[in-house]
């Protein structure tokens, strides 16, 4: 599924019209209609609705949300909040549809009658602005929301909650709290910023009939357990472990044994054939009796010599000694193999970041925000207000695969081109996550050949393996890293499952 920008949707729109001749007026009644149809989910037939209408497209779809509710029976009051002169072009066109099929509609006079008619509602329904909202709201819209926020209501939003910008770089917005939001044709990217998803509340995503094989391609789109099964490599009957990647963890020390441990071992229940551990040597034996199946390779003061591997993580309790700085300059000047960095080892990349552009064999970064600010030298607060834009020009500036990872994980390839994750849940906030996601992150990137596709199923079997393992047997609370690695065969049975149905697993 496509996540846009405004600017893209307007073009996705121009393309409707310019290709298939659909013209705003149809598009409006398909949204209008398909939103409908999305909310009645959540609406009863007893249940007061108010329908807010205000004065763009955003409206128009009101106009037709709200006649589509009246035809069905329902008890509804549509709201125009603003003044008849600004409600033009298609909209206005629907406003007539609305009057013409005998249905009433009021006009915003004082709040005062707006809010009488709140209180006695159940439902409000929220199409006064949406991809076209630019700065703060004026007035009336900004009362107008406040009131709602603050009533015992249901709040159901179109397209994007009223006030929320569609695009990454704003903060401070006031916005219409939604319960739901049935958003329209495409997620914008404010869905997956931690300041503005918490406004649109649960959300889907409803098809209003845009030519989809000619719409631009913005390289920009959710992965989702479906991608993943399209795209997950099988294991054939005939295959070796030599078929399934041989790969290096590189990391560890006598303080921080577990987490190379659990990079190996999620490496390994994610299909790698081989992984060797070099580590400290005297953390072996602590890491040992954890993970049987692998090898161990002296680490220490030497750089390992990498040549044998299919693919080499790096940094996850590695420490931050600056010998080891070294180390990694050398791996990413020297190695013809591809290269995971994580954790300390991103710490230690900071000062090599010029030596990754002469890389010619891939590098993946897996920076947390903060990990991510350290390598960029922003603040987490900018990270998180424009991670799309920030991902995208760190990657493309050092020629990197970077996993910015968070509940929304952003992907970005080399050339820009990005993919979110949005499964997982809180469960994975606890330390040891990361290392597991490492683990994933190694096998797919050795099994699969398409990188992108390889990272992106990784965090998806990463965070939906969290999201199965809260639905039965655990707890946001309880849950551990270690628990998710042990998880991940009941992820691959279910993938590998026809009589299942993904969809009514995923969040
Ligand atoms: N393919 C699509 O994108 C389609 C979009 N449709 C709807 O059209 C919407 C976009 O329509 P518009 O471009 O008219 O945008 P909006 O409906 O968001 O409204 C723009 C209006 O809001 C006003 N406004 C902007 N910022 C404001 C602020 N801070 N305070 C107060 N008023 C402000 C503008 O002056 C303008 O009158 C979509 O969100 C969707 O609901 C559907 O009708 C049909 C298809
Ligand atoms: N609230 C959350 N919802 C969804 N996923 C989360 C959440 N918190 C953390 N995660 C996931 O857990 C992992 C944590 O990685 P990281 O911060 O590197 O952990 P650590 O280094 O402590 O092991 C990432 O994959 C991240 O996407
Ligand atoms: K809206």
């Amino acid at each position: 599924m496509d996540i846009v920008t405004a600017q893209e949707m307007y073009e996705r729109d121009q393309t409707a019209l310019e290709v298939a001749g659909l013209e705003g007026k149809w598009l409006m009644e398909n949204a209008g209609r398909a939103v409908t149809y999305d909310l009645l989910a959540h609406i009863h037939k007893e249940h007061r609705i108010v329908v807010l209408i205000g004065a763009g497209n955003n409206g128009g779809d009101g106009f037709v949300i709200a006649r589509t509710l009246l035809n069905l029976g329902y008890d509804v009051e549509a709201w125009q909040v603003v003044p008849d002169a600004k409600i033009t072009g298609d909209a206005e066109a629907h406003k007539r549809i609305f009057q013409a099929s005998g249905h009433p509609y009021r006009r915003l006079k004082s709040l005062e009658d707006l809010n009488t008619s709140l209180c006695r509602a159940d439902v409000c329904i929220d199409a006064m602005l949406g991809i076209g909202v630019k700065g703060r709201l004026r007035e009336p819209y900004a009362d107008i929301v406040r009131l709602c926020n603050e009533k015992a209501v249901m709040r159901l939003a179109v397209d994007l909650p009223t006030g929320v910008p569609a695009d990454e770089g704003e903060k401070d917005f006031e916005a219409f709290e939604a319960h739901y939001t049935s958003i329209i044709e495409a997620p914008k990217l404010s869905l997956f910023l931690q300041h503005a998803q918490p406004f649109y509340g649960k959300w889907s995503v409803v098809e209003i009939g845009l030519p989809v094989k000619q719409l631009p391609d913005h390289r920009r789109r959710l992965w989702e357990i479906a991608d993943v099964k399209k795209t997950l490599t099988n294991r054939d009957a005939y295959s070796h472990k030599g078929s399934h990647g041989k790969g290096l963890v590189i990391g560890g020390s006598r303080q921080m044994p577990g987490s190379v441990a659990m990079t190996a071992r999620a490496a390994l229940r994610s299909g790698a054939g081989l992984i060797a551990i070099s580590t400290d040597p005297g953390a072996i034996s602590s890491i040992s009796p954890f993970i049987q199946e692998a090898t161990f390779v002296e680490g220490g003061g030497q750089v390992p010599d990498v040549s044998g591997y299919d693919g080499v993580a790096v940094g996850m309790g590695m420490g931050r000694e600056s010998l080891r700085g070294e180390w990694i300059e050398r791996l990413v000047c020297e190695s013809k193999t591809p290269l995971l960095i994580d954790a300390d080892g991103l710490y230690l990349l900071k000062n090599s970041l010029d030596a990754l552009k002469q890389r010619e064999i891939p590098t993946v970064l897996t920076p947390h925000p903060g990990e991510f600010a350290h390598l960029t030298g922003l603040s987490i607060g900018e990270i998180l207000q424009s991670p799309f834009s920030h991902s995208k020009d760190f990657a493309e500036r050092y020629g990197v695969y970077l996993v910015l990872k968070g509940p929304s994980t952003i992907i970005t390839g080399p050339d820009g081109e990005q993919r979110v994750d949005v499964s997982g849940n809180s469960g994975l906030a606890k330390g040891g996550s990361g290392d597991v996601l490492s683990g994933i992150l190694l096998s797919m990137m050795m099994q699969t050949d398409c990188l992108m596709d390889a990272l992106s199923n990784g965090c998806v079997l990463h965070g939906f393996t969290a999201d199965l393992l809260v639905q039965d047997g655990h707890s946001k609370v309880d849950l551990l890293a270690s628990d998710v690695i042990e998880g991940l065969s009941r992820t691959f049975r279910t993938l590998s499952s026809s009589s299942i149905s993904l969809r009514s697993l995923c969040p």
